[in-house]
């Protein structure tokens, strides 16, 4: 062998090293290095403010609270915060720390500023269980979540959603249209064919623009599958479930005594499944048949150059473009905005008056000649914008979010949040931030009619009134991606309906109403959504022209 060409030679002493049980203490040097670094830092940091809890179950009682009447969670973890001192505060629930939100300032600094640790979402058990895994809103921050973000954002970003528009109209006018077929003067307006009317319309919406259906009778089903499904929601509100703390729980047998949860999540699952298959099933058929309307499904279909059997493969789906969304179930969120606009309208008659004075002006409409708002008047209609967001402001569709969660250790102002940690963006208790908006329990679109700056006035970094839209839709890389279409449907609903009807409240004993304060909103069919509870009101053209306009809709031709 020639010389040097032998087995490399390495230092001596260093070979040494490696071979003896030096080579193990340096992992272990390493552990205790990061176990005294953890000690020494948890030694000088203490978790933000909040109930102490008991022993093992820590706050679990704190958050068992009613979601029901006025005393919601939201409120109540508001006025905790006050209690504390503090707007961010810590809770330990069976071992999980659970961090709630509470100022516009910690939300953008840790959701937004800082969204690289905090956009993941808790281990939503119960969800999967109950056949969500395929949502795209219970996914945790992985590339798999971001190739869904990404087409999804290409086809609803704000300036994609104006090829909607016609459809939206569309669907507008069926709305007004089958208003006028429920109007009654004596009894009012039912609230469940309300209800029925404002689903189909968000329902048409969703459908048409993610699959592309128009058919009435598949609108029906549709709805029906998003009813069914609906109270499983309830499992993307972390926590809910005791299944969230103790994973385990899901190889409990259904029959087993008290293994409610079980029985539910098999009950879900069937029409989660359902949900998730039905309508892009029907997609794949009529691309299969020519038949497809290019939408979001086409357009991602056709951009990853899938093949329909690809894109239901079972198993690792990552190097899939786009299988299935669960914007399906986002229709829930616009339907509570409309249903709490009609509400709120029915108990401010002055509101309606102003914005009808600025309608007619803004339109040119007389009472016999009327004409339906469009996007284009959009920038024209500032008090109308203005009751939009105040109704945004005041009450949320989502008022808690969805839960964030991080994934790495962090310190906020002093405070330690551990790596693990749920993160509550608490909208409502920012939308009520008396900081920001004053006088956050009256109902006044005022707010938001922009004033010029007064000469001298100190320059604040939050300035007064900032608008709802920031907060509302949730924070940082997980903003509802659906925004921009759901505030152009909502708001061409609102102008529509404010331009050619009179919304009265009926009280429930059919008596003139007294007071202007509103029945508490806080009906959760679904734990996450607020919607209102059944109310009466009446809703009438406000003239022959707006009758008639109401049963026409917008321009012949738009029309299906
Ligand atoms: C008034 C109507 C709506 C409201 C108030 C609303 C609000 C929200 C909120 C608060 C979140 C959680 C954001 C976060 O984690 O910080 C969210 C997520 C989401 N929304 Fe909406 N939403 C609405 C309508 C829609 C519509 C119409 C769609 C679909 C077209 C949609 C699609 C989504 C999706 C896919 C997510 C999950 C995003 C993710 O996890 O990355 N939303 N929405």
């Amino acid at each position: 062998m020639l010389k040097g060409s032998g087995p490399l030679r390495v230092n001596p002493t260093l070979q040494d090293m490696l071979n003896t049980p030096y080579l193990l203490a340096i992992p272990a040097l390493l552990i205790i290095y990061n176990i005294c670094r953890y000690l020494l830092r948890r030694q000088k940091l203490s978790y933000p403010p909040g109930p102490r809890g008991l022993p093992i179950i820590g706050s679990f009682f704190d958050v068992l609270t009613p979601r029901t009447e006025l005393d919601t969670q939201w409120a109540i973890y508001r006025d905790m915060g006050t209690m504390y001192h503090s707007d961010v505060l810590h809770m330990n629930i069976l071992g999980n720390h659970t961090v709630v939100v509470n100022s516009a300032k910690a939300a953008e600094e840790l959701l937004e500023r800082r969204s690289g640790i905090y956009s993941s979402r808790p281990p939503m058990h119960m969800a999967h269980e109950s056949g969500w895994e395929w949502a795209f809103s219970v996914m945790p921050y992985t590339s798999w979540w971001r190739l869904h973000r990404r087409t999804f954002h290409q086809y609803f970003r704000s300036d994609a959603i104006a090829a909607y528009h016609p459809y939206i109209r569309q669907a507008t006018s069926r709305l007004l249209r089958s208003l006028t077929c429920i109007q009654s003067t004596t009894m009012g307006t039912q609230y469940d064919d309300l209800q029925a009317i404002v689903r189909q319309h968000a329902a048409s919406i969703i459908l048409y623009t993610t699959y592309g259906i128009t058919e009435q009778e598949d609108m029906d089903a549709f709805v029906e599958l998003v009813n069914n499904a609906a109270e499983s929601l309830v499992t993307f509100s972390h926590g809910n479930f005791l299944m969230d703390y103790f994973p385990w729980l899901r190889y409990v047998p259904a029959w087993f005594p008290g293994a409610h949860f079980k029985r539910k999540a098999t009950h879900w699952s069937h029409f989660t499944s359902e949900l998730a298959n039905k309508p892009w099933n029907q997609l794949k058929a009529s691309i299969s048949s020519g038949t497809a309307i290019s939408c979001f499904g086409t357009k991602s279909l056709q951009k990853f150059d899938l093949t329909f059997n690809a894109a239901d493969a079972p198993g690792d789906t990552s190097d899939l473009g786009m299988s299935k969304t669960d914007s399906d179930t986002k229709m829930e969120e616009s339907v509570s905005l409309i249903l709490i606009s009609v509400l709120v309208l029915s108990h401010h008659p002055e509101i309606q008056a102003k914005a009808q004075e600025e309608l007619d002006r803004v339109l040119g409409s007389t009472a016999n000649a009327t004409q339906l708002p469009d996007f284009s008047d959009r920038g024209s209609l500032p008090y109308v914008e203005a009751i939009f967001k105040e109704l945004m402001r005041m009450y949320p569709s989502v008022p808690f979010g969805v839960p964030h969660y991080s994934v790495a250790d962090d310190v906020y102002e002093g405070y330690f949040i551990p790596k693990g940690t749920t993160v509550v963006g608490n909208a409502w208790a920012i939308l009520h931030d008396e900081n920001l908006y004053p006088d956050p329990l009256t109902f006044n679109p005022d707010r938001f009619l922009k004033t010029e700056p007064q000469r001298g006035a100190p320059s604040a970094k939050h300035p007064l009134n900032p608008d709802p839209e920031l907060y509302a839709f949730g924070f940082g890389r997980r903003i509802c991606p659906g925004r921009h279409l759901a505030l152009d449907t909502s708001w061409l609903v609102l102008a529509c309906l404010l331009a050619t009807c009179s919304i009265t409240r009926i009280s429930s004993d059919n008596t003139e109403p007294k007071s202007e304060v509103i029945d508490p909103i806080a009906d959760f069919i679904d734990g996450l959504i607020a919607h209102p509870k059944p109310f009466k009101c009446s809703i009438t053209p406000r003239s022959a022209g707006a009758s008639e306009l109401m049963k026409c809709g917008y321009e012949v031709g738009v029309e299906a």
